[in-house]
């Protein structure tokens, strides 16, 4: 060790102790917050349980009740704070930070060392960082800068000083374990050995490695549509989640986590990035994937997800002119005008129904429609028919009070349901007993006709899907549909609706019609929206989730050689139809063309794959070649399966099973169950959580996610004639971080051709043998 990384060692002590100096007193203090929250809950619980009937002054006691619940919710508040502050701390101990810059600014003489790690860290008098935040303005010269003069931004506006040292670390337990002065933006030395570790169930926080292209993603604070197109394992998904920190902690005071949600590929997926943000001291954003949105929208119905929709295909004929129509920007146009320009006459009013009969009759409703200003437009006389609707609501509560059915129900009460009708009412409130009766029938009838209510608020008196079936029906169809399929399609929609069924070409335009008809669906809260994985959504669910994000500035993530479901497209071309889709008034685009994921060896395959795969550059993080094992017959097959799985599991924890769909993930599972294979999973679209061990899925459920090995299975032409090949094995080879080997039963796919073929080791069995 020299004198230098001595002096810097001595430096690393002195701040780990102050760190567990402060994690102490943050824990006494959080201990004796954590008293005192329990002190006034105790206090709250025991006053709050007091019998309200044998309290004298209900009123004073409810106000010193409300005192007392705020007094709990502050205790609660500052301990939380101090719990953050503690893990912040905790998570700074051993490796308090990663970089170092010394800066001359104009006008000094001396220059000063500032220190970057995942936080703050203050000495203890607080006055002066021991550790700068690596999102605070100055690191960003870090990240950017080379050595020389450089600017930052701040928000007192653009600053400039000289950027004399940059220096990386590697520190593990309280040691410098790596030191080295650089120019570079981050050394590829760091990068190395960060890439070379094996994987794990989460993905890593990157910020101590964060490269150019992706400092400029997490930076962006101005476009209201950044789109980024990167290659495979090229940090996309990386990048946006740096990012939600970093604007998380710029905008501390307008912008909280709930304000942000991300579209994430599948569960598996939101669970293998769900430590990135707490690494870095933030909660996580919210999280949906495209079923789980449409799910929630479409309550009560099964609506085809991206997966089902995928296994079907397999077997199609490969060309969808309707759905292309129903997925695309045309239709939903078409569906605001014809929104906008909707007859009083043509809307498909429903039944209101309780206790399984009708309640307001369509007939009713439409007669209350048509008696509204007709001025009006469509969503403001909704909301004026629902006004009307819950005043009739309130009447009738009034009459079926009288009925027979509420006395019964109120019979049928145990003694506690009867305590909370009366509410705050006491028996003291009443003159006699049947005033007193009466009061608790219709308090009754009205907690009954909350259903009606509900029912209302949500526009069930509207049927939507009827009514979208008419949009349908008079929509300007392009040319390549012919009336026959189209009409075939309604029938088959119909159908599909009666059995509570939707595919998903129709979610966008239905979601857009009902939306737009109703003035409703609309979430004025959220900030940031970012969509992983764009590629696979269709363009009309893009132009709807603009809508129904109306405020929101979109962060969208692709790489269309990935598309498994989609034709390739350019990015150019791609920022120019999401930029009016998503009407963007300041689009980005960002394109990251270093693959980081993979070894060298196995980016140099999957590019080669690619028509333009040369513009692809692979990170030179050496591995052995990927093999290709080609078999002839079922037994050999199998064998090399077997073999293969057992070699990989021997050096490595997780060894995923690619699969071109759901059918052959079983099969294979059976297979390897069969022959007793440990710490084997079959993984579902449900599942959230993602185990080690060997993995088999199929390959739209690895989307977004590596690990240590890969088996691809089956890459023969035979296997893969119905679906994009490229698309296909260059997502599965992708998903390899270390090691990758190709299974193929019979003649290899025309995907692996002859320049791919020469970065395999090919293991040939042929076919007498
Ligand atoms: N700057 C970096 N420093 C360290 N590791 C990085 C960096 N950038 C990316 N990586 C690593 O490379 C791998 C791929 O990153 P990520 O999953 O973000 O890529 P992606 O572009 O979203 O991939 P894909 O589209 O294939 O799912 C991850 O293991 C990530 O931690």
């Amino acid at each position: 060790m020299d004198e230098e990384q001595r002096r810097e060692q001595a430096r690393v002590n002195r701040v780990d102790e102050e760190i567990a100096h402060q994690i102490d007193a943050t824990e006494e203090a959080v201990a004796a917050a954590h008293k005192e929250t329990r002190a006034v809950e105790k206090n709250y619980s025991e006053n709050a349980s007091i019998n309200r009937y044998e309290v004298d002054d209900i009123a004073e006691s409810r106000s010193e009740l409300e005192q007392q619940r705020r007094l709990v919710s502050q205790a609660a508040e500052n301990e939380t704070i101090l719990q953050h502050q503690l893990q912040t701390l905790k998570n700074l101990q051993g490796s308090p930070y990663f970089g170092r810059i010394d800066i001359l600014d104009p006008g000094e003489k001396k220059t000063e060392s500032l220190y970057i790690g995942t936080a703050s860290l203050m000495n203890d008098d607080k006055t002066d960082f021991l550790v700068y935040d690596w999102r605070a303005p100055i690191s960003g010269v870090y990240y950017n800068g080379n050595l020389g003069p450089v600017k930052y931004t701040t928000p007192a506006g653009v600053q400039s000083t000289e950027l004399v040292k940059k220096r990386q670390f590697t520190i593990k337990n309280g040691q410098i374990t790596n030191m080295f002065d650089t120019n570079d933006t981050v050394g590829d030395e760091l990068l190395q050995a960060a890439l070379g570790e094996q994987n794990d169930q989460y993905m890593h926080n990157i910020v101590a490695t964060i490269q150019q292209e992706q400092n400029d993603i997490i930076r962006d604070i101005k476009s209201d549509l950044l789109l980024v197109q990167g290659v495979a394992g090229s940090g996309k998904t990386s990048a946006i989640l740096q990012r939600i920190a970093y604007l998380l902690y710029h905008s501390r005071a307008e912008l909280n986590a709930d304000q942000i949600v991300l579209f994430s590929p599948n569960n598996l997926f939101s669970h293998y990035i769900s430590e990135v943000l707490p690494s870095l001291g933030e909660r996580n954003m919210r999280q949906v994937t495209l079923a789980g949105f449409l799910r929630r929208r479409f309550e009560g119905l099964k609506v085809e997800t991206l997966f089902d929709r995928y296994e079907d295909r397999q077997v199609g004929s490969g060309d969808y002119p309707i759905a292309d129509f129903l997925e695309g920007t045309t239709v939903m146009a078409a569906v605001r005008s014809y929104v906008h320009k909707l007859p009083v006459d043509q809307l498909q009013f429903a039944d209101l129904t309780f206790h399984s009969q009708v309640f307001f009759s369509a007939d009713h409703i439409r007669e209350i429609y048509q008696a509204l200003p007709t001025s009006l437009p469509t969503a403001d006389r909704l909301v004026q028919l629902k006004n009307k609707l819950i005043r009739e609501l309130q009447h009738r509560v009034r009459t079926e009070a009288k009925k027979d059915w509420v006395a019964k129900a109120l019979d049928d009460l145990n003694v506690q349901q009867l305590h909370q009708l009366y509410g705050q009412r006491t028996i003291d409130d009443f003159k006699d007993e049947d005033e007193q009766y009466a009061y608790l029938l219709r308090k009754l009838a009205k907690r009954r006709l909350r259903v009606v209510a509900d029912a209302i608020y949500n526009n069930y008196f509207i049927d939507f899907y009827n009514q979208y079936e008419r949009f349908l029906r008079q929509v300007d169809l392009p040319k390549n549909i012919s009336k026959r399929d189209w009409i075939g399609m309604i029938t088959e929609y119909q159908d599909e609706i009666e059995y509570h069924r939707l595919k998903l070409m129709h979610t966008a335009p239905l979601m857009y019609l009902r939306d737009l008809l109703t003035g409703s669906g609309q979430n004025q809260s959220f900030q940031y929206v970012f969509i992983d994985e764009m590629q696979d959504y269709p363009l009309a669910m893009l132009v709807y989730l603009r809508h129904a994000f109306p405020r929101a500035k979109f962060t969208v993530l692709g790489d269309s050689e990935q598309a498994l479901f989609k034709p390739l497209q350019l990015p150019q071309a791609m920022l120019v139809e999401l930029s009016t889709a998503l009407d963007a008034q300041r689009p980005n685009l960002i394109t990251l063309n270093r693959s980081y994921r993979s070894t060298k060896e196995i980016t140099d395959f999957a590019k080669a794959l690619l028509p333009d795969g040369d513009q692809v550059i692979s990170f030179t993080r050496h591995g052995d070649k990927p093999q290709l094992k080609i078999r002839y017959d079922q037994a050999a097959y199998d064998q090399a399966l077997l073999g293969s799985v057992a070699e990989l599991r021997q050096k490595y924890d997780t060894v995923a099973v690619l699969t071109k769909n759901l059918a052959q993930a079983q099969s294979v599972y059976r297979f390897l169950h069969q022959q007793s294979v440990s710490d084997l999973h079959l993984l579902h679209a449900c599942d959230s959580e993602l185990p080690t061990g060997v993995l088999v899925l199929p390959i739209y459920l690895a989307k977004g996610l590596e690990f240590d090995a890969v088996v691809a299975t089956d890459v023969s032409e035979n296997n893969l004639a119905n679906v994009d090949a490229v698309g296909m094995v260059y997502t599965m080879a992708t998903r390899a971080m270390h090691r990758l080997t190709l299974l193929s039963k019979g003649a290899v796919s025309s995907a692996i051709n002859a320049v791919a073929s020469r970065h395999l080791v090919i293991d040939h069995e042929l076919a007498d043998k």
